[in-house]
């Protein structure tokens, strides 16, 4: 089939590709909150659904349950499918997920989060759009046209949703790590399609990602919230030691004050160094992504690296504090708070935790403080460098270049998707990260979107890449 036709065809069908991410993105799969499980599940069984609508062999699977302050709650299942066995043909893995990130409209959004909105530069808006339902009903997209077209697929397809990853993946590994030499034996290569370009118009392939480790800190006190009247001045206050021990965690530099963590960081090789080179991508696409001139690094190289191959310390929110507009003179009794390092090569995962446990104690030793501190990670993925010299970054690269007329840029992530080297290691095939939104779609942020161009033109990616793939020799 000529591409072109293939191409034709999706611009011929954009507005049915964007009701249906409209349709999507209503359905509120916020895995992080409770009251919306049941919701991430009906997400799920959607995707299982259209892929049996596709044609393709689906297999649901239940990671298990989860337990959520006393709550036992179901996780969302793992959508396995398979579309085609044409031994003579390659196989990919294409990883998505479908849960997203919380969003209120009295969060800033200018519009409903669960109302995909296209606005008049063609953005379309809503949460979820970017992250991750636009790249995962795009894959649905690019077969749905071919069938369309009445062209056989030139690869087979396996697929792995899932809906728990904004929420640390809970119970995936393991079902990769059992399924690997099972219901993925035969899969040739992977790819995901979870981050986004370096700026807003040049496509790129992501050959690395930084780990995340998320920990809770919490400070008991009082048996319950105080009256501040009755009781400030003559008790140790939670929160006071929270904010103190908050503050120890990281400098307004972006500085990590945990000793040790830096030491775990893998030196910055001259070869290395070249690939911060030639990438199109400058500090007004930083400050255009921020909406703001607050960037600690001034140079494009310092920025990349502190991105890409330094952690990072950020602290996220107080939990049990209270926040509501208006005053209120309480002592809150037991405030959690909440941190996450982003980890880089060589950062080992539990000596990571052990650091900063043993640095939150002693510094709360310090305080004299009669409370209790406790401090868990809640969840934990590794980095990810790999090289995009593989035949699958080959095709990739192709693929955008049929796309877009471009070579694309080769960029590492700074965000996290811990089950990518799960892929790599379970399956022992390469994985290349293959991105459809652009640096401002405010991913986990207000007015997340995806741009229309981006939606369209990475189905069309996608749909290259399948016959890049089909083409490229596996000794390229
Ligand atoms: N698009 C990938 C992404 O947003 N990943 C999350 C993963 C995560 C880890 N803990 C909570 N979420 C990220 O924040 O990088
Ligand atoms: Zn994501
Ligand atoms: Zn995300």
């Amino acid at each position: 089939m000529s591409l072109e036709q293939f191409f034709q065809a999706i611009d011929a069908n954009q507005d049915i590709y964007v009701q249906r991410l409209k349709e999507i993105v209503a359905i509120k799969s916020v895995s992080g909150e409770p009251e919306h499980r049941s919701d991430t599940i009906l997400m799920g069984e959607w995707l299982l659904a259209e892929l049996e609508r596709l044609g393709a062999t689906t297999k649901r699977v239940e990671p298990g349950v989860q337990k959520v302050n006393g709550r036992t709650l179901p996780l969302p299942p793992v959508v396995l499918a398979t579309y085609g066995e044409d031994p003579a043909k390659k196989t990919v893995l294409i990883y998505g997920h479908y849960d997203v990130q919380p969003a209120l409209k009295e969060d800033g959004w200018n519009t409903d989060p669960f109302t995909l909105t296209e606005d008049a530069e063609g953005r379309l808006l809503g949460r979820g759009a970017s992250d991750d339902k636009g790249p995962v009903l795009g894959w649905l997209c690019a077969l749905e046209a071919h069938q369309q077209l009445g062209r056989d697929l030139p690869v087979n397809l396996k697929f792995c949703f899932e809906g728990m990853e904004e929420s640390g993946s809970e119970g995936l590994d393991a079902i990769i790590v059992r399924e690997a030499h099972d219901y993925f034996r035969g899969v040739d290569c992977v790819c995901i399609s979870d981050n986004y370009w370096l700026g807003k118009t040049k496509p790129c392939l992501t050959y690395g990602l930084r780990g995340v480790s998320y920990f809770m800190m919490s400070i008991k006190g009082p048996a319950a919230d105080l009256h501040s009247g009755v009781f400030g001045g003559t008790v140790h206050e939670p929160m006071t030691d929270l904010v103190h021990l908050m503050s120890r965690l990281v400098d307004p530099q972006g500085r990590i004050l945990v000793p040790g963590i830096m030491d775990q960081v893998a030196p910055l090789t001259e070869e290395e160094q070249h690939t911060y080179e030639g990438l199109e991508f400058g500090l007004s696409d930083l400050r255009g992504a921020l909406g703001a001139n607050t960037e600690i690094h001034a140079n494009v190289k310092d920025i990349l690296m502190h991105r890409w191959r330094y952690p990072s310390l950020s602290l996220h929110g107080i939990e049990g504090a209270f926040y509501a507009p208006g005053s209120k003179t309480v002592i809150p009794a037991n405030p959690i708070g909440k941190f996450s390092i982003r980890t880089v090569p060589n950062m080992e995962p539990a000596q990571i935790t052990q650091l900063v446990k043993d640095y939150l104690h002693a510094e709360f030793a310090k305080l004299n403080s009669k409370n209790v501190l406790e401090v868990t990670c809640d969840h934990e993925g590794r980095p990810w460098a790999s090289s995009p010299d593989h035949w699958n970054f080959v095709a990739g690269a192709r693929a955008v270049e049929q796309v877009f007329q471009c070579k694309p840029d080769l960029t590492r992530e700074g965000g996290s998707i811990p089950v990518t080297l799960t892929f790599q290691d379970a399956l022992q095939k390469n994985v290349l990260l293959l991105p459809m939104g652009a640096c401002d779609d405010g991913a986990h942020s207000i007015n997340e979107k995806v741009d229309r161009r981006n939606f369209i033109e990475g189905i069309k990616l996608y749909g290259a890449y399948f016959h890049e793939l089909a083409r490229v020799k596996t000794n390229e």
